[in-house]
């Protein structure tokens, strides 16, 4: 079984080909009224670019696949592809245009009407529910409808990394379904992460937080005995205060994860490895930038005047400070996952600080995931001020954790 490369489909020639192409283009938004947002970064647009440009450069007619967001199945103005793609048309001089559908009659006109060097960007391939179900025949099923768009002579080229941990229809089953290639985005993603799999450094400090709870609370298993240090702030923290007995108000909480988190707070201390978790908390009265707000004890959170009502949406200057500190002595750092909600500049303080002792030290860092990538981005750090920013956080972390990645699995082939 071998892999493929970008360079040997180039090498095979793709003038008039059609050629599909797995981006991550799923971009923060501006909460404007739905249909009129903005691109608040466009990181992954710019990451993304290279790889079209050349296969359109190369006479390709390149067909986009991308989601946004976790819509249901359903298309939803607020998830619409539009905002990425008039940003990525404004970052590049090939023709870029968004098909209304996702392979259905508008996506085939749109797709046959395609001249050699032009692209088009299926609408988000999340708004059809095949694209993540867990029935295999489904998701082939649509992987069979995209790859129709590209007729005879087609070719597949997945250059999403951020989105290679799912085995979805336009990740997984359309890899297996055409000859598929791998992009060069994902091949310099990953020679940068080996090196934090290969004998990283030590110490090695990972920084966790976030959203995506549950997603990455199953990753923290097998960091347990790799990692020196894993400190937990963003929405990750709450689950684990509660593990230790505390209250957390109405903070994001993965209640099922309680007995989890507790397992892994017992593994750790023997396996070597040390959780550091937040000694303070800022608490607000609700989950608004304006919102009133309050510093409290980590395990003290309904002390606040908010009481069980009051939500977590930053770790505390105390705690900014240890953390500070830890990376600061670390040699290796990955970080994943913003400590607060750093859209709403009140809550911004704590991913701020850690970002700051990642620009002030002298480990080696990457910082994946693409709301991470564009809070040190929008905090105004230079990209140069870190070792590597990731476009992938789950799919950087589930490398890391040295799963197989569906996503990478589906482009070996004879
Ligand atoms: N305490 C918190 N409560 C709720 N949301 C949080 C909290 N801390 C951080 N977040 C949110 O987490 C989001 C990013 O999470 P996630 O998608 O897991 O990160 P990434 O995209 O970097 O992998 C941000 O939009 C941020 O507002
Ligand atoms: O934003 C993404 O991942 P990330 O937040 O882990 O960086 C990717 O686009 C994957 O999205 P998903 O986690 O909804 O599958």
């Amino acid at each position: 079984m071998t892999l493929h490369t970008l360079d040997e489909l180039l090498a095979e020639g793709v003038q008039g080909r059609y050629i599909l192409v797995r981006s991550d283009l799923n971009v923060p938004l501006s909460g404007a009224e739905d249909g009129k947002q903005t691109v608040t970064d466009d990181g992954r647009l710019r990451a993304s670019l290279p790889v079209i440009e050349k296969l359109a450069a190369a006479g390709a007619r390149v067909l986009v696949l991308a989601h946004l967001g976790r819509p249901k199945g359903v298309p939803e103005q607020k998830y619409s592809l539009k905002p990425a793609v008039e940003r990525l048309a404004e970052l590049t001089e090939v023709s870029v245009s968004l098909a209304d559908d996702v392979s259905g009659s508008a996506a085939q006109a749109a797709a046959a009407a395609l001249q050699d060097g032009q692209v088009l960007v299926l609408q988000n391939v999340r708004f059809d529910p095949r694209e993540t179900s867990k029935g295999d025949e489904e998701r082939q099923e649509l992987a069979a409808e995209f790859a129709a768009l590209g007729g005879a002579n087609a070719a597949f080229v997945d250059d999403a990394f951020g989105a290679v941990h799912r085995k979805h229809a336009s990740v997984y089953d359309l890899a297996k379904t055409l000859p598929s290639y791998q992009g060069d985005l994902v091949r310099t993603e990953l020679e940068v992460l080996q090196k934090l799999t290969e004998n990283p450094e030590r110490p090695y400090v990972v920084v966790l937080g976030g959203s995506k709870v549950s997603d990455k609370l199953a990753v923290i298993a097998n960091l347990i005995g790799k990692a020196d240090k894993i400190l937990v702030g963003g929405g990750m923290l709450f689950t684990f205060l509660a593990a230790q007995g505390h209250s957390v108000g109405a903070s994001l909480l993965e209640a099922d994860q309680i007995d989890t988190v507790r397992e892994y707070l017992a593994k750790a201390a023997a396996a070597g490895t040390e959780f550091l978790l937040p000694s303070d908390v800022v608490v607000a009265e609700k989950f608004a930038a304006d919102a009133a707000h309050e510093l409290v004890a980590a395990d003290a959170i309904e002390s606040s005047s908010f009481g069980a009502e009051g939500i977590g949406l930053d770790i505390g200057p105390e705690t900014a400070k240890s953390f500070a500190e830890q990376i600061l002595a670390a040699k290796t750092v990955f970080w994943n996952g913003p400590m607060g909600v750093f859209e709403f500049p009140a809550f911004a303080a704590g991913t701020k600080a850690v970002a700051q002792a990642l620009a002030d030290s002298s480990a080696f860092s990457v910082v994946g995931g693409g709301d991470s990538a564009a809070a040190v981005r929008t905090l105004g750090f230079a990209e140069d001020s870190f070792g590597h920013i990731s476009t992938g956080g789950g799919a950087s972390l589930e490398f890391l954790e040295g799963k197989e990645l569906p996503g990478l699995d589906a482009l070996q082939r004879d």
